[in-house]
């Protein structure tokens, strides 16, 4: 017997828990209120003291924003709900039973619902000794990671028997991901109409501010298009979609980007977003729906949004291979 092996523990119940960013139940502008008050008012997201925000978010942004943004998610609402809602749970049911019977696989979103602590405790409930807490977020940051995992720790203490957790780290540089990405990426160019002169990897953007104050999501980003540009052999051009605010954001923004390339003969672009693990919103309005229209406004001739790894088979093998190096020790692949 390896000293390692302990035949007489019994297997305990482990859970995992997909967490994504959220999304509103409607798409209408009350729903889309209720849940951007509540995006908008973690201070992980904007980092700015409370008291100069919340006048600004309830007297401005909170009277605005929900109609414009519900008019984006209606063009996006599927049968299923929310894109980024229903892909996440099909994630969770893809992976349900990869690791046996004994490791249950659930999902969860950082806002809105199903919340992290109803999943936390209802994974709890069915027995789960141990979780892995995994947010869906490629590259580390911490309006994304960190609040995903903090707001499950505030969960936890509310418990008197927690599970035992873990966290899964950022996976930007993973070659399970660059695989995955390059598999996914190079199907889908071949299945164009068109042979892309360029790939534009377009991340969410973040205020700059937060690079200056040493968050890696900059890096992480860059790194996976770096690793993704030598995976497939060409030039993967980087850009920053998303912005929000009056801050200076991440550079270069892809809509102006969109609008520079066929001015440089650029005229026919395939965008992916590497940092998003499931298509939702700002992939398919704002990247498929209004970037289209830029490129081809500014005399671009052939425009593609590629899926992003969402439940595919190449997304749900990495997925399997990133969660089970985490879950080592706990439980092995079925
Ligand atoms: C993938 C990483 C993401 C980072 C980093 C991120 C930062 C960030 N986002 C906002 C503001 C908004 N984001 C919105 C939607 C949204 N953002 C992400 C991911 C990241 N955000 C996703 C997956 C989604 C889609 C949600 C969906 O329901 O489909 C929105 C809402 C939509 C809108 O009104 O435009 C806002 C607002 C900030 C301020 C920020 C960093 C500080
Ligand atoms: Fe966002
Ligand atoms: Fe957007």
């Amino acid at each position: 017997m390896k000293p390692d092996d302990h035949p007489s523990i019994p297997p305990r119940k482990i859970g995992v828990l997909l967490i994504n960013l959220g999304t509103p139940d409607a798409p209408e502008p009350p729903a889309v209120k209720r849940y951007l008050a509540e995006f908008l008012s973690d201070p992980r997201v904007i980092e700015i003291p409370r008291l100069a925000w919340q006048p600004i978010l309830r007297g401005v942004i909170l009277r605005t924003r929900p109609k414009k943004s519900a008019e984006a998610y209606a063009q996006v609402w599927s049968e299923d709900g929310s894109p980024l809602a229903a892909i996440t749970k099909a994630q969770a049911e893809a992976l349900q039973g990869a690791w046996g019977g004994g490791v249950l696989v659930d999902w969860a979103m950082r806002y809105g619902r199903p919340a992290i602590a109803e999943r936390l405790q209802a994974l709890k409930d069915a027995g789960c000794e141990r979780v892995l807490l995994a947010p869906l977020y490629p590259q580390y940051c911490a309006a994304t990671t960190a609040t995903a995992n903090d707001n499950a720790f505030a969960a936890l203490a509310d418990m008197r028997w927690q599970p035992a957790v873990r966290t899964l780290p950022p996976y930007h540089d993973d070659p399970a991901y660059i695989d995955a990405l390059r598999r996914s990426i190079e199907a889908d160019v071949a299945a164009l109409d068109f042979a892309p002169d360029l790939i534009l990897a377009s991340f969410h953007g973040m205020p700059q501010r937060t690079l200056e104050l040493g968050d890696p999501y900059h890096c992480h980003c860059q790194k996976t298009a770096r690793l993704l540009s030598d995976a497939l052999g060409r030039e993967v051009r980087i850009a920053f979609q998303s912005r929000f605010g009056r801050a200076k954001w991440l550079e270069p923004a892809t809509d102006a980007v969109l609008a520079a390339l066929p001015g440089e003969g650029m005229k026919r672009v395939a965008v992916v977003t590497p940092g998003f693990s499931a298509d939702c919103v700002e992939t398919l309005e704002e990247i498929a729906i209004r970037g289209r229209e830029t490129f081809l406004g500014a005399g671009g001739t052939d425009f593609a949004c590629l899926p992003c790894l969402n439940a595919s088979a190449p997304g749900i093998e990495m997925l399997r291979s990133i969660l089970s190096r985490e879950l080592a020790g706990w439980a092995d692949p079925a």
